[in-house]
């Protein structure tokens, strides 16, 4: 039975069901197993198999407490919803393998992670009973897919916060145009860092979260994670190469975290390309060894407008060798410092797998549009922001695969500004004139609780 601690190590291991309906750890940790399997034997077999066979292999081996057939099911559902067949396919696209993770319901990344979660929180429920409060905390795409992920489901309220002005008008249209009576958005004053500091502070009042059964969406639960690596198994096996390496654009370092985690469990990866847009804490991290505090500043790749990278907390534990002692010291340094150091080796590098480096708004937009020129293929901001990066670390003996997390028709005037046109998609065209629903709130952690107790 495959059990879960906390970074922080204050909490007695629990099981998958439990780790996914607690979210955030009681003592302000991240969930993670308390082992990682090595699935190096199994990769063979693992590679012909189609995208949900492969999920089920990997999410069975870590949520051991659901039963074969269920998980199966939760796993066929959850992928249906898709409109692709291969759920994640890859395109050549000049030099790249451009992964393809915006075929879901809200076109971005996130939703191969969160309608499975949707699902698997109402499969536990049902077995369980009771009722679930979701709060979670989105800088654009999170929200739509969790919203999405939940929407109508019985026994279960979504409370999202994002930061009011600060994601792409398509973006919040996708949340607040969502008018089922379970669903609630909150366009709080403030960047996405405010909007997560608020959900992470409401969860570590344990007493409040569990007497409103709160639960977490965001990358916070380990179920997210979870979902991400397996994207990275089968499109490393798609390219048929021994070894790959893959450009991730950074934010809240989930989904990089998951082809760590995947490196980990023994894929073959020769490098994770780290790519930040002007919100370069990540990148800085990796060349110098410091992570250190800046302002969020917007761009036109918004849902990486991030400085505090939630799923960091989970990479550094591995990096201080799964030692929650040292591991709370360097989270206290941050908190009180604004800033943490770890040494770098003795290449001169914090991690010899990670490479990293930044694409700020001009070179974003080059970059779109010398696609889009060069191959006909539109690139979304953040897409490019990953592939700018990824161009600068180029292996010629290992394919790379970019990963496109959101389709470009989410950002209508940064395309615009790159080439000079719109790309359209039918599920965006059709939501021009739809009703919308959102309550403007204070960036206040007392104004969400009293709104959350008010509409519970
Ligand atoms: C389109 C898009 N690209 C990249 C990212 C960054 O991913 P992560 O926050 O997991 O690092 C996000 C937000 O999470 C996103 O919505
Ligand atoms: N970029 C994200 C921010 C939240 O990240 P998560 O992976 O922790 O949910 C978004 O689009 O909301």
């Amino acid at each position: 039975m495959m059990k879960y601690i906390s970074t922080r190590g204050q909490m007695a291991p629990i099981g998958f069901q439990d780790a996914v309906m607690t979210g955030l750890a009681p003592d302000g940790g991240l969930l993670l197993p308390e082992s990682l399997p090595d699935v190096s034997d199994r990769l063979e077999a693992w590679s012909k198999l189609s995208y949900t066979e492969l999920a089920f292999e990997v999410i069975s081996l870590f949520a051991t407490d659901i039963p074969a057939a269920d998980l199966k099911k939760l796993i066929d559902d959850s992928y249906a919803t898709f409109n692709h067949p291969e759920v994640a396919p890859s395109v050549q696209v000049g030099d790249f393998e451009i992964l393809e993770l915006f075929h879901g319901p809200t076109l971005a990344f996130k939703d191969v992670a969160l309608q499975f979660l949707g699902n698997l929180f109402s499969y536990i429920l049902e077995k369980r009973g009771g009722k679930l409060n979701i709060l979670g905390a989105t800088s654009g795409d999170t929200g739509s897919a969790a919203i999405h992920g939940v929407r109508g489901k019985p026994n279960i309220n979504i409370f999202i916060m994002h930061p009011a002005g600060r994601t792409s008008p398509l973006q919040e249209k996708q949340m607040t145009s969502v008018l089922d009576a379970n669903v609630f958005n909150l366009a709080v004053d403030g960047t996405f860092d405010d909007c997560q500091n608020i959900m992470k502070t409401t969860f570590g009042d344990v007493d409040f979260k569990t007497g409103h059964s709160l639960g977490s969406v965001n990358s916070v639960n380990w179920a997210r994670v979870l979902a991400q690596t397996v994207y990275y198994f089968y499109s490393a096996f798609q390219t048929g190469a021994k070894s790959v390496q893959f450009s991730v654009p950074t934010g809240n370092f989930g989904d990089i975290l998951a082809g760590y985690l995947a490196q980990q469990m023994g894929l073959p990866i020769g490098k994770l390309i780290l790519a930040t847009n002007e919100n370069d804490i990540l990148s800085r991290f990796f060349n110098t060894g410091v992570y250190g505090m800046a302002d969020v500043v917007s761009t036109i790749s918004p849902s990486m407008d991030i400085q505090v990278a939630s799923n960091f907390e989970r990479y550094l534990y591995f990096k201080v060798g799964q030692d929650a002692e040292k591991l709370v010291g360097l989270m206290n340094d941050f908190k009180e410092k604004g800033s943490l150091k770890v040494e770098l080796n003795e290449n001169g590098v914090v991690d010899d797998l990670f490479v990293a480096g930044k694409g700020d708004t001009a070179a974003t937009l080059e970059t779109i549009k010398r696609y889009k020129d060069e191959y006909g293929y539109v690139l979304d901001p953040h897409t490019a922001v990953g592939v700018l990066v990824a161009e600068k670390f180029q292996m010629e003996e290992s394919p790379t695969i970019c990963l496109a997390t959101a389709h470009p028709a989410k950002f209508t005037q940064a395309i615009i500004d790159a080439t000079g046109e719109a790309v359209h998609h039918p599920t965006l065209d059709a939501l021009a004139d739809a009703e919308t629903r959102c309550d403007p709130i204070a960036n206040d952690i007392d104004a969400v609780k009293q709104y959350l107790v008010g509409h519970i």
